[in-house]
């Protein structure tokens, strides 16, 4: 990641707006994320070109379906495609065994082919439910991400991470799948509740905490312009799509620093299943933003990081709206033990041992392995009983 926010080239998408194109180096998989505001008109020439005069299944959930599903497939259907729709509930309920039976079935019974297309429309639920079961039909079916949140498009829809959660935990039966092109239209974030579009700054703040210490003081300088869903937006979504990409293209399969872009979720990914993945109280972007301070003061209490870090993380997290502490989640959580328990089947654990992503300060992250259940124990225990 570089040290200023500047976003790669841009150019103007066919007789309207700019498209900022970040490319995502995967060799023969590689492609390319389009971001802008209306790019649609530009994006689904684009998308068609993937597949002419072929079929599109674009799956989508309910809230996202009614608002921009029909707008979206006839712009398909005049770009010559033939157009399947595959709707879910919106949630982090629908990445289930259930509902990929179903999205996988649609998918088969509108006869899309493996040289047609399956197009994710909406946020990362969507994204990582289609995606799987685009890499499953057919043993696997070229796919879009058209991200609808702004946590999909800064971070879900790019990388080919898909899959469904598991009652043992997140996201525990997937693929690695990569689309075949994302559409980042800013556009789409106006309709976005406030509560959805915080949880997804979570994972931009995360890009700067990383290593990236200069994205961060830029985060904390503009934060609240980001909200606005404009200019500054459109450089978040830029930016955190160019440090992913990187980050991707070194390392596909996390068999080494990918497991980075993980600050935050050992944590997080336990605290969602506390909640029985259950939205109203806790979504995955509050999770990951109680998973970072948690990240930060942990690295603090095993004397790699400092204090102030620690506070200024939580500081900013916060004045954001988001939650850094065990009790902002509302309800029962349990206790250090059964968080622990859920973090046992991490995807990082190596032969049982955990793994976390520590920090010795601001934007200088690593992969701490072999981390100590009694320090963790300890530590929690700690967070639990220290109220606000
Ligand atoms: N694959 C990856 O690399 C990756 C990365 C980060 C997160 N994730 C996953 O992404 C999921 C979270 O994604 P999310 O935060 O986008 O949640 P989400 O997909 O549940 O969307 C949040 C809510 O916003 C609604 N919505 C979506 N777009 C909208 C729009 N434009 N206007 C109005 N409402 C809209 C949805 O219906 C839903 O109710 C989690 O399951 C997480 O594990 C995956
Ligand atoms: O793309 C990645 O790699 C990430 O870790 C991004 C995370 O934000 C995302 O939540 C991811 O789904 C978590 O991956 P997991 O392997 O821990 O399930
Ligand atoms: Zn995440």
């Amino acid at each position: 990641m570089t040290d200023a926010p500047v976003p790669p080239v841009s150019q103007p998408g066919a007789g309207a707006a700019a498209v900022t194109t970040v490319p995502v180096a995967l060799g023969e998989r590689s492609y390319d994320i389009l971001i802008g505001r209306d790019i649609s008109a530009f994006a689904v020439r684009r998308v068609a070109a993937l597949a002419p005069g072929g079929a599109v299944a674009i799956v989508t959930d309910e809230t996202v379906g009614a608002l921009h599903g029909a707008r979206i497939a006839a712009a398909l259907e005049e770009q010559g495609l033939r157009v399947a729709r595959v709707t879910v509930p919106p949630g982090e309920g629908s990445k289930s065994y259930a509902q990929f039976a179903a999205v996988c079935d649609a998918i088969i019974a509108a006869k899309i082919e493996r040289g047609d297309l399956v197009l994710a429309l909406g946020g990362g639920v969507v994204g990582d439910l289609a995606g799987f079961a685009a890499a499953s039909v057919r043993r696997g079916v070229r796919f879009v991400q058209w991200p609808t949140t702004l946590l999909a498009q800064v971070d879900s829809s790019v990388g080919g991470k898909t899959g469904i959660n598991s009652p043992h935990g997140k996201n525990l039966v997937g693929a690695f799948h990569q689309p075949s092109l994302v559409v980042a239209d800013m556009a789409l974030l106006d309709t976005l509740s406030e509560r959805e579009f915080r949880a997804g700054y979570a994972e931009v703040v995360k890009y700067g905490l990383i290593d990236d210490p200069a994205f961060f003081a830029w985060c904390e300088q503009n934060g609240s312009a980001v909200f606005q869903a404009g200019e500054a937006c459109a450089r978040a979504v830029a930016k955190s799509c160019t440090a992913k990409a990187a980050v991707v293209a070194r390392d596909e399969h996390e068999n080494g620093d990918r497991a980075l872009l993980n600050l935050g979720h050992t944590f997080g990914h336990a605290l969602e299943r506390a909640c029985n993945y259950d939205g109203a109280r806790l979504v995955h972007g509050e999770g990951v933003a109680i998973g970072m301070a948690l990240a930060f003061r942990f690295s603090v209490k095993l004397g790699l990081a400092n204090g102030q870090d620690a506070q200024r993380v939580a500081r900013h997290l916060e004045a954001v709206g988001l939650p850094t502490l065990l009790q902002d989640v509302p309800g029962d959580i349990g206790d250090a033990d059964s968080l622990l328990e859920a973090m046992a089947q991490d995807k990082k654990v190596r032969r049982g041992a955990l793994t976390f992503i520590l920090a010795r300060g601001i934007g200088e992250s690593f992969i701490a392995r072999d981390v100590a259940r009694e320090d963790v124990r300890a530590f929690l225990e700690d967070e639990f009983a220290n109220a606000r």
